[in-house]
């Protein structure tokens, strides 16, 4: 059996304890990254009749461990949405797009009833987008011209060499933001021309985040 890091051991902890959070049977919502992929694994316990994905890399770890895989085209609205972050606050608002999938994990969250973040400590933060940048999807034509309305904005927009995502589009990752009102900064950045959308998940955050500690996992809810 592999040898987990701290890290990643408290990603399989989180995991775990988010089993008693999601609803058994149904169709959930399943967003991306390192931690929901301890999930993932676990998931068969759950019995789902189906997910709704939030990237093409979901998509195929639960359809390699045979979890049906339905289109979002098909579903009126889901129980639950469950999905890692690079950052949380208090008020459960997050910072998402780390790796890049922000748009559709935007989208299939805004169908759920619930919304339930799963992270490790390191995650935890008093005010977002100091550790970790905004990612900003974006039409790959509007590359500059948006660059220089968030340089307008405060920020410092860097170019995320060689990605492209599941839409065939681009992300600027920025930098130096000053967010003090993150509902406000979602909103303005999503405004400019040619931007998909941001990883501010303001508007829509979280309802219950679990967080994983060398002391345990603790449950929050919004402040
Ligand atoms: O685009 C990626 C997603 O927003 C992830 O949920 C986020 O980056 C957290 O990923 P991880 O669990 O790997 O830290």
């Amino acid at each position: 059996m592999a040898i987990l890091s701290a890290q990643d051991q408290k990603k399989r902890a989180v995991a775990e304890a988010a089993l008693a959070h999601l609803p058994k049977g149904g169709i959930l919502g399943v967003g991306t990254g390192s931690t929901v992929n301890f999930l993932i694994d676990l998931l068969p316990s759950l019995q789902l009749e189906a997910a709704v994905a939030s990237s093409k890399a979901t998509e195929d770890r639960l359809k390699a461990i045979g979890i049906e895989v339905i289109d979002l085209n098909h579903v009126g609205s889901l129980d639950a949405y469950v999905d890692g972050a690079d950052e949380i606050d208090r008020h459960l608002h997050m910072v998402k797009g780390g790796g890049a999938a922000l748009t559709r994990e935007k989208i299939v969250a805004s169908v759920a009833r619930e919304f339930i973040c799963i992270v490790d400590e390191s995650k935890w933060v008093t005010q977002l987008g100091r550790a970790f940048p905004i990612p900003v999807e974006v039409i790959p034509m509007a590359r500059s011209s948006v660059a220089r309305k968030i340089v307008a904005l405060g920020g410092d927009p860097a170019y995320r060499e060689g990605v492209v995502t599941d839409n065939g589009n681009v992300i600027l990752d920025v930098f130096n933001l000053n967010i003090l009102n993150p509902i406000e900064m979602e909103t303005l950045i999503n405004n400019i021309p040619g931007v998909v959308t941001n990883g501010i998940f303001a508007q829509r955050g979280a309802n219950l985040a679990l967080i994983a500690s060398d002391q345990g996992v603790r449950t929050v809810k919004p402040e």
